[in-house]
């Protein structure tokens, strides 16, 4: 029996013009990619997008058409090698939690404990068991869990060899919302604890941001952007990015100036200079807590729809000109619709596209 293995943190996993696809069709295509120690990462992107395959990559599963990943400065693959995935130091936890029915809590947990000492995987387990929330459930069987419950069960079984790297795929996708937003910051504060990095693969934009610190945006096979949730939420790249993260309206406008645009809401300026000519014709990227009823401003809109989410009231709104655009309220701001209100905009970033032609 080996003992107990120290704990060793991934330093650098680095994807470098990766593709990758199913019988010689590329799915993914010159993926680039990069996580630093302690940092989880996600990717994410609508259905079909390539997010799994990546992920399969990642792991050994699948080989590479062409690029190179590494995990610190080894090569797992390339055109020519392949390092297996049971030689990756990588763990998984799938959608389908897929614990060992016939196991008890405390024998799937130790699966992967196989070289280890007894006493050695009896406290890494009775630990993984407190650190997970779980401690004195080591004698049931999954059957007799919630979904949440198994699911930290599947995180403990994944992180128990000690994987320099943690790949999850859609892990929350079968709990339900509120089961959801309870688990997903307490298995990033585990993870965070344990000092393993992660991945996910989501196509749930509330779930990759309150789990990773690098967002990877893929659409139809390639990476659009990296970034930190603020970054892809507040500086979208690209009209894609802009509309597949939150919601959002593209306003018209017309550059004034080096960080200013005229719009139907009026002058708005942003911190940074925007890198447009004067003149030019803009779609200025509006999110809905970007516009603010105010009774005071001289600008007004129409309600046209509304919803009440508990502590705000989300409004559309119509422009004089005929836009429709997103307000944010504050709960005790309960109007009608057809009524008229006030509306300002509190910008720091212009994010603007030039207009599209019709
Ligand atoms: N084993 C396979 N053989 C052939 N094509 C495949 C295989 N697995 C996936 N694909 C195709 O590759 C593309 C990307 O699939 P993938 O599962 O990676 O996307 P995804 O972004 O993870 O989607 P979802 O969010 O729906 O799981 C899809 O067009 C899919 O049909």
């Amino acid at each position: 029996m080996t003992a107990m293995p120290p704990s060793k943190m991934l330093k650098e996993l680095k994807l470098t013009d990766i593709c990758v696809g199913y019988q010689d069709t590329p799915v993914v295509q010159d993926a680039n990619f990069r996580l630093v120690e302690g940092q989880i990462g996600c990717l994410l992107g609508p259905s079909g997008c390539g997010k799994s395959t990546l992920l399969r990559a990642i792991a050994g599963f699948e080989p590479l058409m062409d690029g190179e990943i590494t995990l610190d400065n080894d090569v797992l693959s390339s055109k020519s090698h392949v390092v297996s995935p049971e030689k990756r130091s990588i763990g998984m936890v799938f959608q389908d939690i897929a614990l060992f029915p016939h196991l008890t809590i405390y024998d799937n947990i130790a699966f992967g404990l196989k070289d280890w000492s007894k006493s050695d995987v009896k406290a890494r387990v009775e630990y993984l068991l407190g650190l997970v929330g779980l401690a004195g459930f080591g004698a049931r069987y999954p059957s007799s869990l919630s979904g949440g419950q198994q699911q930290r069960v599947a995180l403990a079984r994944a992180i128990a060899p000690r994987p320099k790297l943690l790949l999850m795929d859609e892990p929350f996708s079968g709990l339900d919302a509120k089961l959801r937003e309870e688990l997903v910051p307490d298995i990033r504060a585990i993870l965070l604890h344990e000092k393993v990095s992660a991945i996910l693969v989501t196509h749930d934009q509330a779930e990759a941001f309150a789990m990773a610190d690098q967002v990877a945006i893929m659409e139809a096979g390639k990476i659009l952007q990296v970034g930190t949730p603020y970054q892809i939420y507040h500086e979208p790249i690209s009209r894609f990015v802009a509309m597949f993260i939150g919601q959002g309206d593209f306003l018209p406008a017309v550059v004034c100036g080096p960080d200013c645009v005229h719009s139907d809401l009026g002058n708005i300026r942003g911190e940074l200079h925007h890198g447009f000519e004067t003149g030019a014709k803009v779609d200025l990227l509006v999110r809905p807590d970007d516009v603010l009823h105010d009774d005071d401003s001289e600008f007004k809109g129409l309600i046209v729809s509304k919803w009440f989410r508990g502590s705000y009231f989300l409004y559309r709104v119509k422009l004089p000109s005929g836009k429709v655009i997103y307000c944010f309220a504050s709960s005790h701001h309960n109007h009608s619709i057809g009524q008229e209100i006030g509306l300002s905009v509190d910008l720091d970033h212009l994010v603007m596209f030039p207009t599209i032609s019709e």
